[in-house]
This record gives structure tokens, C-alpha cells and sequence, in this order.
């Protein structure tokens, strides 16, 4: 497949995901090298810079052949079916949630069919791994009769995050790319080059292609702002920056349009009591946490536009769920760690993005030394980050976050 022209990619682009070009060279050079038919192929670049497009185009190319795609959360899985359908792709997924009998049914239907009619089929880690013996058959199967194409594992660093813990079927991965090393695996994450080792090592790849891009992001402009009030906390101060970022008055009317935005918090009293102050305060907001009835109304009705600003905690809303336009993120509760805020942050899809931390009194000794750090930090916060990602290139962002604003 290596003899692809320039052509043959524009038409790919254009045809099959409606793209006028590659999306940076970065993703031009991952692409190409995935379609030389390479092995083990680790791919690290920023959020938002169209990884997933690397695995997707593949299904441009080839008649035959599914993409396995081994993702961590049902929410990302959902959401790439949703994107896949529609392109007009065909995309099923294997996951606990559906009812037992849709699985079975959908176990049916594989080998049924000499020629599957789907071109990407997702599954997570724990499912491929632990499954039902029926599941796990299946892609036995499928493996052995050369029906898949390639695998590739989104979110590739949980692989080492989760090695330690109750994610561990993530490690056993290595195994079953042992067995099959015959079929080319790309892991795709932001990660730096010791991560990317470490996630080489656990999936027993030998000598992996990297493709390294930057993880900066500068169209989002990072700022901290410590609390000066020990009690009162005034939500509508704190967002005024980035709400007012679309602020336009309506042809007569005096109707504001608040930029989109989601704000992280701790606990769901805090969503409950922040969406209610916003309100208050005339900006239309919800929250949003597990134990809510009407989540999946709330978070369409948000994703849809019908209202700009989502309280979250952070357990609730994680990977995989999008919105375009989403102009800022503000974390009122701190992140675990500074992958964690550079991924939720790295939610926003905007020229002009802004995301910021408040810090307040009550964090005292949970933050991380991670965050500590980032927090303290008087130097550029891009380069904190690139630094953090092992990028080559580390310089002062000039204008894109408050110390750089603030040393000029
Ligand atoms: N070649 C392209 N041209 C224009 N837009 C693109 C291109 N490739 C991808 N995109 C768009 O870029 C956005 C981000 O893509 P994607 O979700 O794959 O990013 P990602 O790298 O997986 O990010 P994250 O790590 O944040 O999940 C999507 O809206 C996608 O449609």
C-alpha cells in the first residue's frame, strides 16, 4: 500500500471524512507510515491534532479487512461509532453495556457473514482480555482467518497509568500482540519518549516507528487564578474572562451569546451549587454527574448548543466527549495531574481558547507535586507543559498564558 499518491490521500480525505488536507504534517507523516504497512507503530501527538484519523483512513484504502480498535471508555467508543456512521462508515462495537443478547446476536452476525460488513469494530481492553470465553472466541477467529487488518489501541498511556492497578488487562495486551505480530498495531497517545518506551515494552513491540509531534497547544491560553477570598466565591467573576469570549449582542435584542464552556468541580453538590449561581447570574448552565437521571438529555441538549455551560466533576465527564465549538474549560476543583488537565483542557477546539485553574484555600495537601508544580510555576506554562511531554522544541509561547502576559 506504500505506492499511495499525494492524489490518492486528498481524494481519501475529501471522499471518505469531507478534509481538504492532512491536518499538519505530523498527522501527514503518522498516515503515510502506517500505510507502508509497518508493524508497531507508536504514534504521540498533541490533543485535538486528529489521531484518530491516523487508524481511520486506513478503512479508505483497503476492500477488506476490519480495524480493530481497543479503546479505555465506552463514551469514546460510542462517540467514534456515532462519527464513523456518520461518514457512512460501517463501525459496531463489542461492549458490556449493550444487553446481553444484542452481543450474542452481534457475535452471530461475524460469523455469519464470509465477508464482514463493517470496517472498524471497537472493543475495550477488559472485554478482549476478560470477556465472555464467546467474545474472546470470536476475535480468535477473526484474527486467525485474517479478517483483521490492523490493531490499534487509543489512549495508548493507560497502558503504563494503569499497569499497577485494576486496568491490568491492558498489560496483558503484550500478549496478544505476541501471538499475532504478523498484524500491524499502531498505539496512539500524547506521551513522552520514555512513555512511549514504556508502552513499546508492555506491548512487546521490537524497534517501533515513533511519529513525534509537539503537544503544544497554542491556541489555548492558560492562566492560574489564586482565590482571594477565603468564603465567598463569586462563580460569575471567575468565568467573566471566558464567557465574554463570544460575547455579541443580538440584532435588537440585548440577549448575550456566552462562549461554551465546562467547568470541573469536585463533588456534585459543587455542580449542582456553581450551575445554580451561573443561573442566577443569566448564564444558562447545568450539572452534570453520574447520579443524575436525565445525564444523557443533559449532555445532548449541551453538545447540541441548546445551552453553553456544563458543571462537571471530573468523573463524570471524561475522554471521548466532545463538543464543537467548546471555548474554555475551567477547573475549579484541581486535576489529578497534569495529564489530566492538559486532556481536559485539550477538549477545547478554538482559535482563541482559554482555560483556567482556580486555586482555592481547601486544597491544602490533596494536590498533586505534578500540579503543585504547574500551579507555581512564574516561567511560560506551554513550555512547563512541552516539557513535561518531552518535546524537542521548548520555548516561551510570548502571549498564551498569564506568566508570559504578566514577564512582557
Ligand atoms: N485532516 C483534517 N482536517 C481537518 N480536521 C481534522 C483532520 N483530521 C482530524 N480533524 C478533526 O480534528 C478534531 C480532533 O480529532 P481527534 O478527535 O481525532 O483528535 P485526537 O488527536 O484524538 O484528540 P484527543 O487526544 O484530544 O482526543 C476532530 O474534530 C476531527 O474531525
Amino acid at each position: 500500500m506504500s505506492n499511495i499518491t499525494e492524489r490518492d490521500y486528498k481524494n481519501a480525505l475529501k471522499d471518505g471524512f469531507d478534509f481538504d488536507d492532512f491536518k499538519s504534517v505530523d498527522q501527514k507523516r503518522a498516515i503515510e507510515c502506517i500505510m507502508t504497512g509497518e508493524k508497531n507503530i507508536l504514534i504521540s501527538l498533541a490533543t485535538q491534532a486528529g489521531k484518530s484519523l491516523c487508524y481511520q483512513l486506513i478503512s479508505s484504502f483497503q476492500r477488506d479487512g476490519i480495524i480493530l480498535v481497543i479503546a479505555p471508555s465506552i463514551s469514546l467508543i460510542t462517540n467514534q461509532i456515532a462519527y464513523l456512521t456518520e461518514m457512512r462508515i460501517p463501525a459496531t462495537s463489542i461492549t458490556s453495556v449493550a444487553p446481553l443478547s444484542n452481543r450474542e446476536e452481534k457475535i452471530k452476525e461475524f460469523y455469519d457473514y464470509k465477508n464482514v460488513p463493517y470496517k472498524f469494530l471497537f472493543i475495550t481492553p477488559e472485554m478482549l482480555i476478560r470477556g465472555s470465553y464467546k467474545v474472546r472466541d470470536l476475535i480468535e477467529f477473526l484474527l486467525e482467518e485474517n479478517q483483521i487488518s490492523h490493531i490499534a489501541v487509543d489512549e495508548a498511556h493507560m497502558i503504563v497509568d494503569y499497569n499497577n492497578n485494576f486496568r491490568d488487562s491492558f498489560k496483558e495486551l503484550g500478549q496478544v500482540r505476541k501471538k499475532y505480530s504478523e498484524i500491524p498495531w499502531i498505539a496512539l497517545t500524547t506521551a513522552s519518549n520514555v512513555i512511549l518506551n514504556k508502552i513499546a515494552r508492555i506491548l512487546c513491540m521490537i524497534r517501533p516507528q515513533i511519529i513525534r509531534g509537539p503537544s503544544t497547544r497554542k491556541n489555548i491560553f492558560y492562566d492560574v487564578m489564586q482565590s482571594r477570598n477565603e468564603s465567598f466565591v463569586d462563580f460569575k467573576s471567575i468565568i467573566k474572562d471566558m464567557i465574554e469570549l463570544n460575547e455579541e449582542e443580538e440584532f435588537f435584542t440585548t440577549r448575550k451569546v456566552y462562549a461554551s464552556g465546562i467547568i470541573y468541580c469536585k463533588t456534585n453538590h459543587n455542580a449542582d451549587h456553581i450551575a445554580h449561581n451561573l443561573c442566577e447570574n443569566g448564564i444558562t448552565s447545568e450539572s452534570f454527574y453520574g447520579a443524575k437521571r436525565d445525564v444523557n438529555d443533559i449532555q445532548k441538549r449541551w453538545k447540541e448548543g441548546q445551552f453553553p455551560v456544563l458543571v462537571a466533576t471530573e468523573e463524570s465527564f471524561g475522554l471521548g466527549i466532545k463538543r464543537n465549538p467548546l471555548q474554555f474549560v475551567l477547573h475549579m476543583s484541581m486535576p489529578k495531574n497534569l495529564r489530566a488537565f492538559y486532556q481536559q483542557s485539550g477538549r477545547i477546539d478554538v482559535e482563541n481558547g482559554y482555560s483556567r485553574i482556580y486555586v482555592n484555600k481547601f486544597y491544602n495537601g490533596d494536590v498533586s507535586p505534578e500540579m503543585l508544580a504547574f500551579i507555581n510555576i512564574k516561567d511560560c506554562r506551554h513550555k512547563h507543559i512541552a516539557e513535561y511531554f518531552g518535546d524537542e522544541i521548548l520555548e516561551n509561547c510570548g502571549n498564551k498564558c498569564d506568566n508570559c502576559v504578566k514577564n512582557q
